[in-house]
């Protein structure tokens, strides 16, 4: 499969050229040249497959022969080796917890996919790869833990100082090795962008390979679209139309459920739940995108200004407003709202959630309000990483889960940096 950019100034490229390269030289994010839907019988028999099947049918159009179908398999193999449970909140909502992972986030899987693609790729390459990530909290850590000790790979994080969690502060910034936290004086939109810029920066990249590890890496965005497959697979007998509501940030995770449903998942409807940073909310009013700084939220992970992936959302639309709007709703909460729907999902439903998770669970009771539906709202993250938030508003300690008690008592270690500049310093020193 060929890949090309969105601004559609650069050559089309392979799979492996995309991934090395993270961003197309024209700064363009790059897609798929097409999307062919699955075989009929595939999603008829979906029940009856593992995950890796599941996963490995779902995305080898996007990748094989450029990764043989056996090393692919095996990548996959070693991806998912955690569980992806559907729990239902009552007879309208349920839930996917995708925090069974190492780090406790849904980013672990992308994160782990993309170092083991890499990592392939690595076994014929002789130059090392930088790879840079910029993270509002959760990438990072996912980053951290999916690419330590990779062969020829070292990874600079960069994170807004003072706007992430303890804990997740602690996954990124405690590895050591070939992983190292450089602590922004900003806001995440801060740190994307200075990322973005060492992209097209020949001083930089005439002298370094640089790719990265966010969502704007094809292959950190498309093993994301496994979960709607996973969803479908536990839900199908017992539910007719399933939408999703999938608390977003950089609209990644959402984007790649809108590729799932290309592929032929029927998905009714999607929900981008926000928090106050309503950038693609004003857009959907208006048709204006306007782009902000991020505010600081209690479901901080989605405090983006400036969406990466809403122009690949665009594109599988073909641009078409309409065509958008009769698959995609979109509503902000406050932080307040998070606050209450954690009450709510605890003392009505007896089900902890994140704030992340709060928030789409807001997103599927709107939607309710007036479709008629089943919703999963996507829980991204385990509740623990957000302890602090969590336990004061439900009033009752939560135990802390083996992955997160083993960072709790580490000591982390970050370089502070305020500008691009000193960013350009410390990747040639
Ligand atoms: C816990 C959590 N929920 C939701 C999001 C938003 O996801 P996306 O950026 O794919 O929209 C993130 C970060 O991206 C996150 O870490
Ligand atoms: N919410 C993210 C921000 C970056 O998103 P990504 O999916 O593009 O890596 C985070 O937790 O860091």
């Amino acid at each position: 499969m060929n890949y090309y950019s969105l601004n559609k100034k650069a050559p089309n490229t392979t799979f492996e050229d995309a991934v090395v390269r993270g961003l197309a030289p024209d700064k363009g994010l790059y897609f798929p040249e097409s999307i062919t839907p699955l075989e009929d019988s595939f999603l008829e028999n979906i029940e009856h497959k593992s995950n890796t099947e599941i996963a490995f049918e779902a995305i080898k159009q996007f990748i094989v022969p450029e990764i043989p179908e056996d090393v692919l398999k095996s990548i996959i193999e070693d991806t998912l080796n955690f569980d992806f449970p559907v729990v239902e909140i009552n007879e309208n909502i349920s839930t996917l917890e995708l925090f069974h992972g190492p780090t406790m986030a849904f980013k672990d899987v992308g994160a782990r996919f993309m170092a083991r693609c890499l990592g392939y790729f690595n076994q014929t390459n002789t130059n090392d790869v930088t790879v840079l990530v910029a993270t509002s909290g959760d990438t990072g850590g996912a980053v951290a833990n999916g690419f330590l000790g990779v062969k020829g790979v070292n990874v600079v994080i960069l994170y807004p100082s003072g706007k992430v969690s303890d804990i997740q502060e602690k996954q990124l910034t405690t590895l050591g090795k070939n992983i190292t936290a450089l602590e922004v004086n900003g806001v995440f939109d801060d740190c994307q962008d200075m990322v973005k810029q060492a992209f097209t920066d020949r001083e930089l990249t005439d002298k370094m390979q640089l790719t990265s590890a966010n969502s704007i890496n094809i292959a950190r965005w498309l093993p994301q679209l496994f979960y709607f497959m996973f969803t479908y697979k536990q839900l199908k007998s017992k539910h007719k139309d399933i939408a999703f509501s999938v608390p977003s940030g950089n609209f990644g995770n959402i984007c790649a459920g809108m590729v799932a449903q290309k592929l032929g998942l029927p998905v009714k409807h999607f929900i981008a739940a926000n928090n106050a940073n309503d950038t693609v909310v004003n857009y959907m009013l208006s048709q204006t995108y306007s782009p902000k700084p991020s505010v600081q939220t209690i479901s901080n992970a989605m405090d983006v200004g400036n969406p990466s992936n809403f122009i690949r959302i665009q594109e599988l639309h073909d641009n078409d407003f309409d065509a958008l709007k009769s698959n995609l709703s979109t509503y902000s909460y406050s932080d307040d709202d998070t606050r209450s729907a954690l009450l709510e999902l605890h003392n009505d439903f007896n089900y902890v959630a994140d704030p992340h998770g709060a928030v789409g669970y807001l997103g599927a009771k709107d939607y309710l309000k007036s479709n008629d539906a089943h919703v999963v709202f996507l829980e991204t993250a385990h509740p623990t990483k957000f302890l602090d938030i969590v336990e004061d508003v439900i009033r009752e300690n939560i135990d802390l889960p083996a992955q997160i008690e083993a960072v709790m008592d580490k000591e982390g270690e970050s370089i502070e940096i305020g500008t691009y500049e000193e960013l350009k310093s410390f990747l040639l020193a």
